[in-house]
């Protein structure tokens, strides 16, 4: 596994005239990891759905590495090197936790003993190896989240786009998943996109963080700059007050 470089240039979606998504550009390193936050509604969902095949762009163009891989379908994408988790979990209720993962692990290897072997490293990484024969229905949030961090990685991307993986987590639990993705990160370079509302974990774990309002990218910053940027600021505090 190792990260490849995500550009998006001058993206746009509109969904029967309403504007989820308007000229957003920011690239992300090969091997970094950087956040997109924003209140809700603000497009992050549908940036990623872009990213991942799930949506074309009506405006712009989406590469990795510098293929562009924009209006591909999204089986292509994730061939081409990008896993994504979904904001609601969705794993295949009746089959046990292995076999789930090893689903993911078909798309790199036909082989099925390969890839079930894939799969039970992946859980052994995840500390999920224990509950491997359980259905994953029967799994706690904590174990469904990290479960769909296994799926996406059993695909072996290049880019992994991880939509509020930490959401429903306790302060300890969102740690534990903190230092996972740090240290996967640091071992395998592999480039990590997430949308998080956690502030706890984009502060501990981006190194840069892109800010969407509205469907337009308002600033772009380490979590520090965003932290003490106007205009992020009053964004949030419009939620608040909105509440
Ligand atoms: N398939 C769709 N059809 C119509 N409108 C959509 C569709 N997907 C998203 N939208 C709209 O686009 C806008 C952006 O939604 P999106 O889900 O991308 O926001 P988000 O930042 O991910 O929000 P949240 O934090 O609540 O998940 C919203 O107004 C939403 O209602």
């Amino acid at each position: 596994m190792t990260g490849a470089r995500l550009e998006i240039a001058g993206v746009g979606k509109s969904f029967r005239g309403l504007r989820a998504v308007h000229d957003v550009s920011f690239a992300v390193p090969a091997g970094a990891i950087h956040a997109l936050i924003g209140p809700n509604g603000a497009g992050k969902t549908t940036i990623f759905n872009m990213i991942a095949g799930v949506y074309t762009p009506d405006a712009g163009s989406i590469s990795l590495d510098g293929h562009v891989i924009s209006g591909l379908r999204p089986d292509r994408v994730c061939a081409a090197g990008v896993g994504r988790t979904f904001q609601i979990v969705k794993p295949f209720k009746a089959l046990s936790v292995l076999e789930n993962v090893t689903i993911g692990a078909l798309h790199r290897h036909a082989d099925l003993v390969e890839a079930r072997h894939s799969a039970e490293t992946i859980l052994t990484q995840l500390g999920l190896h224990d509950r491997r024969h359980r259905l994953a229905e029967s799994l706690t949030l904590p174990d469904r989240k990290r479960l769909e961090v296994a799926r996406a990685l059993a695909t072996d991307p290049k880019l992994l786009l991880l939509d509020e993986v930490m959401a429903g987590l306790r302060p300890t639990e969102v740690d534990v998943m903190v230092a996972f993705l740090r240290d996967l990160n640091r071992t395998t370079g592999l480039t990590i996109l997430l949308i998080e509302h956690v502030m706890r974990a984009v502060m501990a774990l981006a190194a840069e963080v892109v800010v969407v309002s509205y469907g337009e990218k308002i600033a772009e910053g380490t979590p520090l700059e965003i932290s003490r940027n106007q205009a992020v600021l009053d964004v949030y505090l419009g939620e608040e007050d909105a509440a």
